[in-house]
């Protein structure tokens, strides 16, 4: 019944991530810059008559969570238990950004649901109310919402907008394992830390377009973590720059890996020798936007 609305939630990937302290709670906070990529869910929503939220996927996600685990359904739920929303409602989502990567998957269609919701139930919502009601599902959904490239401090969810960083080749290689995202945070010593991003000059970078150097100063303290017990983000890391990214990082909690390119032609060159290299990754090619 009604009408349907269709939503992209794009990914991100990390293009720096510091983490500054600890908190009672468990969380870290942090300063990172995040950078909004190509690379697309696809949401459909549908009001209906009865109380229902039906939720249906392309495909199973690979730990097969059952549907009220999904961050589409846990949104949706949220949001008519908070607003009192009479009826019910039917989404389906088609999954093409790899799931748990530290590519933001679920936490985009999360932020895809909360403005898919508002929308549809007319409920006139502000981004702030949107991201207030976010941060209690994912520390990186506040992000998913705003999008674009911006600089993430407290747990990830104060956010200041960026100059923005748009169309620049991004070549992501995804290895066929899986990291946990809480497992890592849990293991990071944050004591000894032997290397820190430098945000401020970044960031000046952003604004000066200088994407060389914002290659160069590609930095994440959680490869600590990951990389010693998963060396093959190390490899994929010198991988891309040799097959040539003038810059490489693992995005969030990893496993992906990302490279920078300096233009398309060399970027799509670099996309077909690592299909080929890496047969059972997900290798992607995509755009800052
Ligand atoms: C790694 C990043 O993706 C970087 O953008 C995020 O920090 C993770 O964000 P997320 O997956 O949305 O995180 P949540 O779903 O809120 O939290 C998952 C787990 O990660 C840890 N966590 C997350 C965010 C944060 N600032 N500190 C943390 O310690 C907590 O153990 C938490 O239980
Ligand atoms: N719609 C969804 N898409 C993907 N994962 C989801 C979704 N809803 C819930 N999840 C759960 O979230 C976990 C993390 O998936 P996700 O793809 O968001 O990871 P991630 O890319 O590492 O996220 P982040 O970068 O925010 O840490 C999955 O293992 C899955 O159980």
């Amino acid at each position: 019944m009604g009408n349907i609305l269709i939503k992209k939630t794009p990914a991100k990937i990390n293009l720096t991530l510091d983490v500054t302290g600890k908190l009672e709670n468990g969380y870290h906070t942090l300063s990172m810059i995040m950078q909004s990529i190509d690379v697309c869910d696809e949401l459909s929503f549908e009001k209906t008559a009865d109380e229902t939220i039906l939720f249906s996927m392309n495909k199973e996600l690979p730990d097969k969570i059952p549907a009220e685990k999904n961050l589409v359904y846990k949104a949706a739920k949220l949001m008519k238990d908070t607003f009192k929303i009479d009826g019910g409602f039917k989404i389906h989502l088609t999954k093409n950004i790899p799931a748990a990567a530290g590519l933001a998957g679920g936490s985009s269609d999360c932020a895809a649901t909360l403005i898919g919701i508002n929308e549809l139930c007319g409920l006139g919502l502000d981004i702030e109310k949107l991201c207030e009601i976010g941060v209690k599902l994912g520390a990186d959904v506040p992000f998913c919402i705003r999008k674009g490239t911006m600089l993430a401090e407290g747990i990830g969810e104060i956010l200041t907008p960026l100059t923005p960083l748009t169309g620049i080749p991004v070549l992501l290689i995804k290895p066929n394992i899986s990291i946990s995202t809480p497992y890592v945070y849990k293991h990071l010593k944050l004591n000894e830390l032997d290397y820190h991003p430098d945000n401020k000059a970044v960031i000046s970078y952003i604004k000066d377009k200088n994407i060389k150097k914002i290659a160069a100063s590609l930095s994440n303290v959680l490869e600590t973590v990951t990389i010693p017990e998963n060396p093959i983000i190390a490899e994929l890391k010198r991988y891309l720059t040799e097959i040539g990214a003038i810059g490489s990082l693992m995005s969030g909690s990893g496993p992906t890996t990302f490279g920078i390119f300096k233009n398309m032609e060399t970027a799509k060159k670099a996309y077909e020798k690592a299909k080929a290299d890496y047969p059972d990754f997900d290798v992607v090619l995509c755009r800052t936007m």
